[in-house]
């Protein structure tokens, strides 16, 4: 059994702090918060401080993804966990910590490279979540939503949070194997709650920044769903893929760039796993109708690392 209870937040750095704010609270509908940076941009989705922490920075790249465990015992079985595989593990000082607004945190590399954390005990914020569109977000047993990785070392990083994590494989798709395209390479998706995925590593061509293919958060309506697809477009903003609903989690969802070249995917009706039940399968569409990825501009991820 994992530790990990889900995905907790998500720390990004980027060049455009203001245009983040136009797309997350103006179009998306999280609610501002405040926090530790007066430049930074801190994102309320539920009782938390903050889900996700957009700082200022001279590139765009995911500075933590944050897994949250139950307690201090929990937090330290996964430290012992990750020692225990090789890899270095830091304790962040009690100020650190507190930035993250949790009691205690560490964090390592996995073998992607991408920087994790692992907390347990969120501060809370008790005043109401003031949602753009009233919307709430799906969170609480289910984590704040999903992410999806780029990496070069499938393996490896699969076998990382699956045996050192604990991760519950929920499926692949294949990608590519037709003529010219090279041998058919998996996405795989993993779970730790009842959300069919909360990760999801993808197969790219090279490692680096921004060290994201997509962030995915779900709300509780699908009107919300439409009204923030019309905030994005009436806000300038590239939509990667068009609305669809996806076949493994069910999700009906749109995705849109997000300052930094990835994507944010704005969703809603995801399904509910029943572990008693459930097995991992294979799905040969991403989708049952809907998410045209063919107007997306590309994702930094899948393009060669810039000279800068
Ligand atoms: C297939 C799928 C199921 C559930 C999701 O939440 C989800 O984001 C996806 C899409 C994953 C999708 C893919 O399968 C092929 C490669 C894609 C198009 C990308 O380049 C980004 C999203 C990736
Ligand atoms: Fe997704």
């Amino acid at each position: 059994m994992t530790q990990i209870r889900g995905l907790g937040y998500l720390r990004v750095q980027t060049r455009d702090v203001a245009r983040w704010r136009e797309l997350v609270v103006d179009a998306l509908g999280f609610a501002e918060g405040s926090g530790p940076d007066p430049e930074g941009l801190y994102l309320r989705m539920d009782e938390r401080r903050a889900r996700l922490v957009v700082l200022p920075g001279d590139t765009d790249r995911v500075l933590a993804i944050g897994w949250e465990v139950r307690d201090q015992f929990a937090l330290a079985a996964v430290g012992r966990a990750v020692e225990a595989s090789g890899t270095p593990v830091k304790v962040l000082s009690e100020q650190e910590s507190a930035e993250r607004d949790a009691e205690r945190v560490i964090a390592f590399d996995d073998p992607s490279g991408t920087p994790v954390e692992v907390f347990f005990a969120p501060v809370l914020d008790h005043s109401p979540v003031l949602t753009g569109m009233g919307q709430r977000f799906v969170t609480g047993e289910q984590g704040m939503g999903h992410v999806v990785l780029p990496t070069t070392s499938m393996e490896e990083t699969v076998s990382f949070y699956t045996e050192v994590l604990g991760f519950l494989p929920r499926g692949a798709i294949k990608l590519g194997g037709g003529k010219g395209n090279g041998p058919a390479r998996r996405v795989r998706f993993m779970g730790v709650n009842r959300r069919h995925h909360s990760l999801a590593v993808c197969p790219a061509p090279h490692g680096g920044d921004p060290g994201l293919v997509h962030l995915m958060v779900e709300v509780d309506s699908l009107d919300a769903v439409g009204r923030a697809l019309d905030n994005v477009r009436k806000g300038g903003f590239s939509v990667s893929s068009t609305l669809g609903r996806h076949t493994n989690d069910k999700m009906v969802s749109f995705y849109v760039r997000a300052p930094g070249g990835w994507d944010l995917e704005y969703g809603t009706e995801g399904m509910l796993v029943d572990e008693t039940h459930y097995t991992a399968e294979e799905i040969t569409a991403d989708s049952y109708w809907g998410h045209d990825w063919s107007g997306s501009e590309p994702l930094a991820a899948f393009l060669p690392p810039t000279a800068s």
